[in-house]
């Protein structure tokens, strides 16, 4: 099923043109990372899928009823201002305690409740903030650079969470990261934005595609392939003889 369908849209921001001709679309269950340099137009054009910016034109259609929840790439709180994780996550609204429990642990942080928001880990702050996005109940989530300030092994590790979350609750997945090194192996499709859509399709079809390598090089292609080789050697003996490196 087709949760969010973008046909053609243009926006701007002032004078500025930030996206030209846009066309994409979300369906049910898929996992799909938006890549670009900064200054893309790619938290623009989140903002446009959600529904908090109109397009100038063309068109964004949501499924009826779709309902999303987001990560933000991050959340300032104020140090000095004393509030639990139980607190954080009944703001802005009320939310049943078994309800908190219960996204806690889907997001990876089991137990947490108690503890002060200024005591957590990036990584830990991270996932209450999936938590969060989970008490939506989404049928999409959509992370907007949510691994900003965590390392790589940091990020790869959120990033399996959030496979781990999408086959807990068979939800959608929309990222945008512009850290390619984090691009998610289990991506179903990658595209990559430039203002408009340079290139799209499968993690491999796209960091060999032309426009990808003259937008950031080779050098992230060569980070992608080490972190889908891990991938790899974790879950399947048949890619061996693709991998001599990893032979025996
Ligand atoms: N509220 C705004 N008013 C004016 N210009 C804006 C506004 N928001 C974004 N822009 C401009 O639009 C362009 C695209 O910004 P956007 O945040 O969508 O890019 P991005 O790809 O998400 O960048 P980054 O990777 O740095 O987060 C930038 O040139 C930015 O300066």
């Amino acid at each position: 099923m087709r949760l969010i369908d973008a046909r053609h849209i243009d926006f701007g921001h002032g004078g500025q043109k930030v996206l030209q001709n846009v066309s994409m679309s979300l369906d049910q269950g898929e996992i799909v990372t938006i890549v670009g340099p900064n200054g893309s137009g790619k938290s623009t054009l989140l903002r446009l899928l959600i529904g908090a910016l109109t397009p100038q034109k063309g068109s964004v259609t949501r499924a009826p009823g779709l309902r999303i929840g987001y990560v933000p790439q991050k959340l300032h709180i104020d140090p000095t201002l004393p509030i639990t994780v139980a607190r954080f996550l009944n703001l802005p609204k009320p939310v049943p305690a078994k309800a908190a429990t219960e996204a806690l642990r889907t997001a990876g942080v089991a137990g947490l409740d108690h503890q002060q928001m200024s005591q957590l880990s990036g990584g830990q702050f991270q996932r209450v903030l999936l938590a969060r996005a989970i008490l939506a109940n989404p049928h999409v989530l959509m992370l907007d650079e949510a691994t900003q300030g965590l390392d790589q092994p940091g990020s790869a590790a959120f990033y399996r969470q959030i496979a781990a979350v999408r086959q807990d609750l068979g939800c959608a997945v929309l990222m945008v990261s512009h850290e390619l090194h984090v691009v998610m192996s289990a991506s179903d499709r990658v595209i990559c934005l430039n203002g408009h859509i340079c290139c799209e399709g499968t993690p491999e079809v796209v960091t060999a595609a032309p426009a990808y390598r003259e937008l950031f090089g080779t050098g992230t292609g060569g980070a992608l392939a080490l972190y889908r080789h891990e991938h790899d050697h974790d879950h399947s003996h048949h890619h061996h003889h693709h991998h001599p490196e990893a032979a025996e």
